[in-house]
């Protein structure tokens, strides 16, 4: 019997290499059961190659991979990706053209005796409700039910771990997002642990009950999507995970001293520098008579870019070097050149230590 406690799948320490460079680099992760985890990173940064060594269609250089607890790669035994109860859902979703819904489903239970295949392919059908699509064929089928089918097929076998590669980079915006939030409830419905690969911060944030951010084939940080927004533990990822303006510091007395204020940075060195990086959406414009705290800045303004929901402002503040940006969905009047008082959500600002190369992480 399995014990219900212990992560589902487990990465100790696992590596990759092509030639001599990394893809993966000593990798560990535990994925708990029921879990929704989001590999997150930009392109080349060895996501999907940790992905295939998951599936076991690739092979790791050194470190173990354990699913329920057994070793399915390892310096002791390999187990090949038909043997391993992991279930795959490709970018392209690859269903069968000549084949209806429900044959594509029964493709994939094709192991089994034909009455057992034939109820397991007609439980998730009822489970992600289309039963009106079983008799069509992939190109009677929208992308949304295209989508929804690949996820029908790839959980019909009750995989331990579903992995899915950009499930959703093929479908326009508007229909992603409704898309994204259907796939995770019938993740949830069938209780099934998945590893998402994506390269949307966005993405990652909205369905990962945890992010897993990678940078040059190492896992640079893993939480909550609240976790790694609020509190990034690195220039990298507060810049990867949304735009942000970077604050060159020193540190004095216990507060990170900036142009544009003092703020709390507890932990680092009298006297270190440091970076405060502060999202647009923690600047705020304001009226002359503002009482609030930090409301007393002066910027010249440089452009303003109008996106909808909000407005982009970029600044000039005297002492800094770069413009800053600052988001509102207030409406100003302000024209170009001229000056706008904007204050900063100190609650908001994070202060980080200067960024270091990640020194050689690519290469052997
Ligand atoms: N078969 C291969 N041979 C040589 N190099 C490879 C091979 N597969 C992957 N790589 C290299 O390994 C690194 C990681 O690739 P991988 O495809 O895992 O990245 P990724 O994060 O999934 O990128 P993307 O988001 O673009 O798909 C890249 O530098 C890539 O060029």
């Amino acid at each position: 019997m399995s014990d219900q406690s212990r992560p589902i799948l487990e990465l100790d320490r696992v590596s990759r290499r092509f030639g001599d460079r990394y893809a993966v680099r000593e990798v560990s992760l535990d994925i708990r059961r029921g879990e929704v985890v989001c590999l997150v990173g930009p392109s080349g940064c060895g996501k999907s190659t940790l992905l295939r060594l998951i599936a076991g269609v690739d092979v790791p250089d050194s470190g173990r991979i354990l699913l329920d607890g057994q070793e399915i790669a390892g310096p002791s035994r390999f187990v090949e990706p038909e043997d391993r109860r992991v279930g795959f859902m490709f970018q392209d979703y690859a269903l069968f053209p000549h084949l209806t819904v429900r044959d594509n489903i029964l493709f994939g239970l094709r192991h089994l005796p034909k009455p057992r295949a034939g109820a397991q392919a007609d439980s998730i059908i009822r489970r992600i409700g289309i039963g009106e699509l079983a008799a069509r064929h992939p190109h009677e089928l929208s992308g949304g039910e295209q989508q929804r089918v690949a996820l029908a097929r790839a959980l019909a076998p009750q995989p331990l771990v579903l992995l899915m590669d950009e499930p959703f980079s093929n479908l326009d915006r508007r229909l992603r997002e409704h898309v994204r939030m259907e796939s995770l409830a019938t993740l949830r419905d069938a209780d099934a642990t998945a590893v998402i690969v994506t390269h949307d911060p966005e993405e990652a944030m909205s369905i990962g009950d945890r992010v897993v951010l990678m940078r040059a084939g190492q896992v640079v940080q893993i939480g909550t999507g609240y976790s790694l927004y609020d509190r990034p533990g690195s220039i990298y990822a507060a810049r990867f995970l949304g735009p942000c303006n970077q604050i060159p510091a020193r540190i004095r007395g216990g507060c990170a001293e900036t142009v544009l204020g003092a703020f709390p940075a507890p932990g680092f060195a009298e006297g270190a520098p440091a970076v405060v990086c502060i999202r647009p959406k923690a600047l705020f414009p304001v009226a002359i008579c503002d009482e609030r705290r930090g409301a007393d800045l002066r910027g010249t303004l440089v452009q303003r870019s109008f996106l909808g929901e909000v407005e982009q402002l970029t600044l000039r503040v005297e002492g800094l070097d770069a413009p800053l940006r600052l988001r509102t969905s207030q409406r100003l009047d302000t024209l170009p050149g001229e000056i706008v008082r904007f204050g900063v959500d100190a609650g908001q600002a994070i202060v980080l230590p200067p960024e270091k190369e990640p020194a050689a992480v690519a290469m052997a």
